[in-house]
């Protein structure tokens, strides 16, 4: 595992917004992976979501941010892969909390939703806030185990 890698994907509803976080990310000193999209051509979210997938899995990053258009649909995705818990996140106090309740690993956002400032915010809480544990531990212990 890579401990300061952050992977960013996004399909092609949200590519202006993922430059934006990658400039953010790199200027707070991260070390950022671009999993794509990289044109404007149309791809299917599920795929960006895959590709997330992997690059966690085999340790190539840490962390990730997905972006789609609202975000529903990659984030729809990525919670199909056991190991990914991602928030789809619209406020600060979302981007808070989806790390101090549900130790999220993947932060969404949508870039036909979402503006630039409010993104960076996101991410910069979505990277400092700390898990906290305690009861919180219970339920994703939990939500790690298959139903
Ligand atoms: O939840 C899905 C995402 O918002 C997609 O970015 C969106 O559905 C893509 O739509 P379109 O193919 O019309 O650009």
């Amino acid at each position: 595992m890579t401990a300061d890698v952050l992977a960013l994907a996004s399909d092609h509803g949200a590519l202006e917004l993922k430059a934006l976080l990658k400039t953010h990310a790199e200027s707070l000193g991260l070390t950022v992976v671009d999993l794509g999209t990289h044109g404007t051509e149309s791809v299917d979210y599920p795929d960006v979501a895959d590709a997330m997938a992997a690059a966690l899995k085999d340790g190539t990053a840490s962390r990730g941010v997905l972006l789609c258009g609202t975000g529903i649909g990659i984030s729809i995705a990525a919670n199909r892969h056991p190991f990914i818990r991602a928030a789809l996140v619209h406020d600060a106090y979302g981007a808070r909390l989806c790390r101090e309740h549900n130790d999220a690993n993947v932060l969404v956002l949508g870039g036909r939703t979402t503006g630039p400032e409010i993104a960076k915010q996101c991410l910069e809480l979505f990277l400092s806030t700390p898990f906290e544990g305690g009861r919180h531990q219970r339920r994703v212990d939990k939500m790690n185990k298959t139903p």
